[in-house]
């Protein structure tokens, strides 16, 4: 089953709990969260306490991308608020093994993200401590980018490197039904998807035409 996950960073900050409620009916699987530092990319968004007070409200899987350079720092902050997986990327770590034992020590579901221009090759000797890989189809920093086509290559390139392994295949940025048919073709098991989420006129809609792509 593909597992589909709306971004927050397309939700509307001053009635988030209305957007989680209508989301969680609507029948979204996971609850994906944008965590920016203005470092690592070139936008600032949230922090633990954003994770902790939607731990209070949902009992959706939290999936929290650290997009912040040295993770490392925030690893038992953010897991103590609530994420169930905590996705650091490899380029903003110089100990990436060590960053993905902390998630692990603090008993939470590990993932590492990697930017469209990363080669995937990169996490081959950490993947035995990985639940999730999540490739950017967009540059990362902003909702509302267009889907980088070269997505799909490297989707293939990362099945053959992940071979027999358990590991869910994440994908976001610029993500439609369209698109999410190619991917879930080419591999994918988990859709990120904000704007085409929360920017349709009928939420529910596109969720359950991005939940039906499996059915494909
Ligand atoms: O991590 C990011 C952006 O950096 C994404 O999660 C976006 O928030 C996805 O938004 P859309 O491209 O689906 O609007």
């Amino acid at each position: 089953m593909i597992k589909i996950a709306p971004s927050l960073l397309a939700a509307d900050i001053l009635n988030l709990a209305r957007d989680v409620k209508m989301l969680e009916e609507s029948g979204a699987h996971w609850l994906h969260i944008d965590v920016m530092d203005g470092m690592f990319v070139p936008n600032i968004t949230f922090g633990p306490q954003y994770v902790s007070a939607l731990r209070k409200i949902t009992n959706l899987v939290l999936d929290v991308h650290l997009m912040v350079e040295k993770p490392e720092r925030y690893i038992e902050d953010f897991c103590k608020a609530g994420a169930d997986y905590v996705t650091v990327h490899c380029e903003a770590t110089p100990h990436l093994d060590r960053t993905l034992q902390l998630i692990k020590f603090h008993g939470k579901k590990t993932g590492v993200a990697l930017n469209p221009a990363t080669d995937v090759r990169s996490i081959k000797y950490v993947l035995d401590k990985l639940d999730m890989v999540l490739l950017m189809s967009v540059n990362p920093g902003f909702g509302g980018q267009q889907f980088i086509e070269s997505t799909y290559d490297k989707l293939n390139e990362l099945k053959d490197l992940i071979g027999e392994r358990k590991i869910e295949i994440q994908v976001d940025g610029g993500v439609n039904d369209e698109i999410g048919t190619k991917l879930v073709a080419c591999g994918a098991t988990v859709l990120v998807a904000g704007s085409y989420i929360l920017n349709h006129t009928n939420p529910k809609k596109a969720i359950d035409l991005l939940k039906n792509i499996s059915k494909n």
